[in-house]
């Protein structure tokens, strides 16, 4: 069994920028972990690069030969990503170990985990080839300041999450960047009925039908919750790395082969 995030959310959320800082933390406190970068548009890296989708597609080729622009060459890239499930990514995978914990940066195009169903095919091939996988969705901070941008947030990370089906977990970053903590920190685990009456007093009165069904929609699937991540903050890269860690289960096939040792458990 591997272990699989997959580093989602709007272009500049600090996807990269996070994948470095968790490597570089994770060599701090000995453990192993491979970044892979599947942003064909990319082109400096703060990790080292375990696999790169640049080795199968060249972006720049493709908007050349074909004609497109930078977004439609990226869909471009992305589909022959999809294509290439089979050969190409499996081939690169078994490169791997049976334990070994992947990180995935991808890019951020929203489409791609809107509607476009790369992602999605790409995290049930990862599943397919056993691994257990968790979306991390970034969000950054710097947007959360008042209740309509919180709920749009809540809505793009909302439609990743019904779209690619894993385990998803909601992180704010550059909270470095943010000065009034409290501001933000609102938003970390706000009422449902607090958020409403503040999207009550934003909107016009014609919209409070809409606001209590976006409200009950963002809380019936438990969104309504933020993971802070501080990049500065050892602390903070350990906690959210914990949450993920949980939600994909790393570390509990330890716990459970030193349990089938346990003598008090022979009776
Ligand atoms: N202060 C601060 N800046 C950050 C943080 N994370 C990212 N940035 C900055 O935000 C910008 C975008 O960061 P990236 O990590 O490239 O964001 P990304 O999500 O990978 O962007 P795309 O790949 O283009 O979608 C860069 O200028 C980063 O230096 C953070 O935690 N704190
Ligand atoms: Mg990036």
């Amino acid at each position: 069994m591997g272990y699989a995030q997959l580093v989602i959310g709007p272009a500049g959320s600090g996807k990269s920028t996070y994948c470095s800082k968790l490597h570089e933390h994770c060599t701090t406190v000995g453990r192993n972990i491979h970044i892979i970068n599947l942003d064909p548009a990319a082109e400096n890296f703060d990790y080292p690069v375990a696999l790169d989708i640049r080795e199968l597609v060249s972006l720049d080729d493709v908007m050349e030969e074909l004609g497109l622009g930078p977004n439609g060459g990226l869909l471009y890239c992305m589909e022959h990503l999809e294509d290439n499930l089979d050969d190409w990514l499996t081939e690169e995978l078994d490169n791997y170990l049976d334990d070994d914990y992947l990180v995935f940066d991808c890019p951020g195009q929203i489409e791609l985990f809107s509607h476009v169903p790369v992602l999605k095919n790409f995290v049930d091939h990862l599943k397919r080839k056993n691994f257990s996988i968790c979306a991390v969705y970034l969000l950054d901070s710097q947007f959360m300041t008042d209740v309509t941008k919180f709920i749009s947030g809540c809505m793009s990370s909302l439609s990743a999450m019904v779209q690619l089906e894993v385990p998803h977990v909601n992180i704010l970053s550059k909270m470095d960047l943010v000065a009034k903590k409290k501001d933000v920190e609102d938003f970390l685990n706000p009422e449902p009925q607090v958020l409403l009456s503040e999207l009550n007093q934003r909107m016009a009165p014609q919209f409070a039908k809409l606001n209590k069904s976006l409200v009950e929609l963002v809380d019936n699937y438990g969104m309504v919750s933020f993971v802070p991540l501080n990049l500065r903050k050892a602390t903070s890269i350990s906690y959210v790395l914990a949450q993920i860690d949980t939600c994909i289960q790393y570390g509990e096939d330890a716990d459970v082969k030193i349990k089938d040792f346990d003598p008090e458990d022979e009776d």
